[in-house]
């Protein structure tokens, strides 16, 4: 069983906030404005920002050149935000993580169980983007941390670029560029071809497969899709019922799968002997879906017709001159062909959809830091509750994340006896429980008293206490 962990909040370890002198209410306002305070005393039942500790004590590293939409709303919060425009090496990473209470990221961060053991303060992790198998999702969990992502706002911007591809594809756009570029003037018709009419194979039929399906059919285009779950077909769309039948009836294949060990080289040798010769190949999911080499040896067949790449299963940390053999060992093979469009994974990369990311995640990151809410989180159980108000000084609420095992709230509640519980939740999601409850009339010491009792229970994971 893993060890509980010991948070240690430099001011704001509920121990240290206790010695405060100041009462609840006054220490949990975050905004001391006079205009602030002139509303909610307008307003008083208005809901209560709630708050462990001082704003200012919140460390958070934002990585990845987070969108500046998203470091506004942690900044505006009072908490102390350092922004990296690159990602970080593991050695690095692990010397900046052990200072954190809040890490953001995008694709290109991995936060391994390596990474995650050194971070003692963690408590939650905002992924600035859709996939989040760049982290170890149950460590987190079985650590209390907790982890959350933007689960379509950046979708449209991908199925765009893939319609866009198509075109490229179909018309070998990317190749006369090029020659054109280099002084050439070539005009072909050979194997050039419209895309009305064409079977689009679209693998994955979630938020991405699904928009890229409506503006397939748009432009004339017939769909079809696989996928491991029954999918509401949309528009005249149309399921096949394996991976297969999909390849050897599609013009075009796009991948739209997470990665998992499922996926891994889903497309490879096999896959592309049944796709259609002169057919075209499209990944923008994960670098790890596509065997690469395969695809060389098919396009070098003239099996595959043209491909477009967004991403790669090594991926650089920064931009600049890295897509070399260095990084991946066919790189320069893959370069060397003709119709290929390789992208350096801007699927997601538009102003609309980055401000959107960075609004979205910093906002669920300020609802789990402010008052416990996990709505949105993709590796604990999802529980929210009525906000306190204003109306409510001195109440509290206890967040306790513990082991699903029996017995655990029947412990809690002799704890939270002595105290009137105005409402509590509690849900669990596999070997994870998240508890949260609201208890009034409490003072310092009470506050104090609970969290040392609930520390103390062998099912503890984390304990929190806002107020
Ligand atoms: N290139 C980019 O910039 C970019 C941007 C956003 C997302 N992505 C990637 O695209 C992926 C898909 O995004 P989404 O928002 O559409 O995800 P989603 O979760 O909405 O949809 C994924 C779909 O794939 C299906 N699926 C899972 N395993 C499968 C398998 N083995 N075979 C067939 N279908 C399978 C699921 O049932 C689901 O319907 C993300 O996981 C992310 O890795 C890339
Ligand atoms: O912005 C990124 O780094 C990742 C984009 C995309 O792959 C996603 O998962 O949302």
């Amino acid at each position: 069983m893993t060890p509980p962990r010991e948070i240690v909040q430099p001011t704001g370890d509920i121990t240290a906030a206790h010695q405060f002198s100041v009462s609840p209410s006054t220490f949990q306002s975050p905004i001391s404005s006079s205009s602030f305070m002139a509303s909610a005393l307008a307003h008083r039942s208005a809901p209560k920002q709630l708050k462990p500790f001082n704003t200012e004590d919140i460390k958070i590293l934002l990585l990845e050149n987070v969108n500046k939409t998203g470091q506004d709303i942690l900044k505006a919060q009072g908490y102390q935000v350092e922004f990296l425009k690159t990602s970080l090496p593991e050695d690095q990473l692990i010397e900046k993580i052990r200072d954190v209470h809040v890490i953001g990221i995008r694709s290109k961060t991995k936060l391994t169980a390596n990474v995650l053991r050194e971070a003692k303060n963690l408590l939650v992790i905002g992924c600035f983007c859709i996939g989040t198998n760049q982290v170890d999702l149950d460590y987190a969990a079985q650590h209390g941390i907790a982890v959350f992502n933007s689960p379509f706002a950046n979708s449209r911007s991908v199925a765009e670029l893939v319609i866009a591809e198509i075109i490229t594809l179909a018309r070998q756009l990317g190749d006369r560029s090029n020659e054109m570029h280099r002084g050439t003037w070539n005009k072909v018709s050979n194997k050039c071809w419209e895309i009305r009419g064409k079977t689009l194979g679209i693998v994955g039929y979630g938020h991405i497969g699904s928009q890229l399906s409506v503006l397939a059919e748009a432009m004339g285009m017939t769909v079809i899709y696989y996928d491991v779950v029954t999918l509401m077909a949309i528009g005249t769309a149309r399921q096949v019922p394996t991976l297969d039948a999909l390849l050897e009836e599609a013009d075009f294949v796009t991948l739209h799968v997470p990665e998992t060990p499922e996926t891994k080289n889903l497309i490879s040798n096999a896959q592309f002997e049944k796709m259609k010769t002169g057919s075209y190949l499209i990944n923008a999911s994960r670098g790890t879906v596509v065997d690469i080499p395969a695809l060389i040896k098919a396009m070098r067949s003239g099996k595959v017709a043209g491909a477009a790449l967004d991403v790669f299963p090594n991926e650089p940390a920064a931009n600049g001159d890295y897509f070399t053999n260095d990084l991946n060992q066919w790189g320069e093979d893959l370069r060397g062909l003709n119709n290929i469009i390789l992208t350096p994974h801007i699927g997601g990369s538009t102003e609309e959809a980055q401000r959107a990311i960075g609004v979205e995640v910093a906002e669920a990151l300020v609802r789990y830091i402010n008052q416990g809410v996990t709505t949105g989180s993709v590796n604990v159980p999802e529980v929210t509750m009525r906000s306190l108000t204003l109306d409510e000084p001195n109440h509290a609420r206890v967040i306790y994340i513990h082991r699903n095992v029996p017995g655990v709230l029947r412990k809690v509640n002799e704890i939270l006896a002595e105290h009137n519980v105005d409402k509590q939740i509690s849900d669990s999601k596999g070997d994870i429980a998240y508890l949260m409850a609201d208890v009034s009339e409490v003072k310092q010491d009470d506050i104090k008293n609970i969290r040392d009792n609930l520390d103390s229970l062998s099912s503890r994971i984390l304990t929190r206490i806002l107020y």
